[in-house]
């Protein structure tokens, strides 16, 4: 669906380059819901703008639904960016305009016949919820009805690819969670492939079926969201999933395991069963089920005294039982 071949970014400034983006090479599926997650600086927004030639790669080839974009000249870019639209952590609303005519904006710049959009906008409207702030100024809203409003003209132009650059950034977190259910629907009933950027594993969590970690520029570490939680494998990646799960250092001593209980293992006394088989003693220092893509993953912090020359029998009787298992102290 969005195929990105060896996409690199360099911004001049004078003299002095950054190179925002490395080499990148990425696959997103049609229909997925795919998330880009970084540090800030990491090149999350260049590699967002590049996907629409907001802001022009500087090498590599940007291809949707099997176009080449990076190929086009511009009114062919024009035509190819009705079909990707686009929503920003600032809203990007025109101030002047009521909600229907921000709405309506797109549709009125490729001049589709007034009857035409008004039927358009209706719909969108009532998509959004929005249908009782048509006459509405921006000014008059709330942050979450003005990102819906970033949605409904986003879906004007009927986009395959819905492209949203830290959309809910600005918004509390219960608004955060309205705005990522409204998307999570439109990717299932238009079947919408949704780009997510964001410094946020929550909504990385809450949403996205696939996710790409960059850092410097760079693809650290990408897949299914289920496997990069359960066990990630990059030291940014795991700053990003365990935040959650902090335990202080003063506690971090003896040897201490991460466990991820995957697919039903969390129903299945594995734990007792462990302490028992193994003659280990095991304390539990953290632990949590999260809801990933609606997946429960149950998350637990052990530490193990006991444990002599068994370790690696240890985590390979977890793994055969479906616990993903990471020694974080081995003392
Ligand atoms: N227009 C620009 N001119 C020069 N440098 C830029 C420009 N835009 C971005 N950069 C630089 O490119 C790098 C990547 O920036 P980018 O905004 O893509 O990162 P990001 O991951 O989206 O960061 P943030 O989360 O802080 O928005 C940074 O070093 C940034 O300073």
């Amino acid at each position: 669906m969005i195929k990105l071949n060896n996409l690199t970014k360099i911004y001049k400034k004078g003299n002095h380059e950054v190179v925002a983006l490395k080499d990148i090479s990425l696959n997103i599926n049609k229909g997925s819901i795919h998330g880009i997650i970084g540090l800030s600086g990491a090149g999350k927004s260049s590699l967002i703008r590049c996907i629409n030639r907001l802001e022009e790669p500087t090498s590599g080839e940007v291809w949707i639904n099997e176009v080449n974009l990076t190929s086009l000249n511009s009114k062919d870019l024009r035509n190819a960016r009705k079909r990707i639209g686009m929503i920003f952590q600032g809203f990007n609303l025109l101030s002047s305009k009521t909600v229907f005519d921000n709405i309506a904006f797109p549709l009125s710049l490729s001049k589709t016949p007034e009857a035409q959009i008004q039927k358009k906008v209706k719909s969108l409207l009532e998509l959004v919820e929005l249908t009782d702030k048509s006459n509405s100024f921006p000014s008059q809203l709330s942050g979450g009805q003005k990102q819906r409003v970033g949605i409904a003209r986003a879906l004007a132009n009927d986009p395959d690819v819905l492209l949203c650059d830290e959309a809910t950034s600005a918004l509390d977190p219960k608004t955060t969670k309205q705005i990522l259910t409204l998307l999570k629907d439109i990717n299932k009933s238009l079947g919408i492939t949704i780009v997510v950027v964001t410094h946020e594993m929550d909504v990385i969590k809450e949403i996205c079926d696939f996710v790409t970690i960059l850092e410097d520029g760079k693809i650290i570490e990408e897949g299914s969201t289920i496997n990069i939680f359960s066990k990630p494998g990059n030291e940014i990646t795991k700053h990003f999933v365990e935040s959650s799960n902090y335990i202080p250092e003063e506690f971090k001593k003896g040897i201490m395991l991460n466990l991820s209980f995957m697919e039903n293992s969390a129903q299945k006394p594995i734990i007792s069963k462990l302490g028992k088989d193994f003659n280990v003693e095991i304390n539990i220092l953290s632990g949590q089920i999260e809801y990933i893509q609606n997946q429960p993953l149950g998350k637990l912090t052990i530490g193990i005294d006991n444990v002599s020359n068994k370790l690696e029998d240890i985590i390979s009787y977890l793994e055969t039982n479906n616990v993903k298992a990471e020694v974080i102290t081995n003392e």
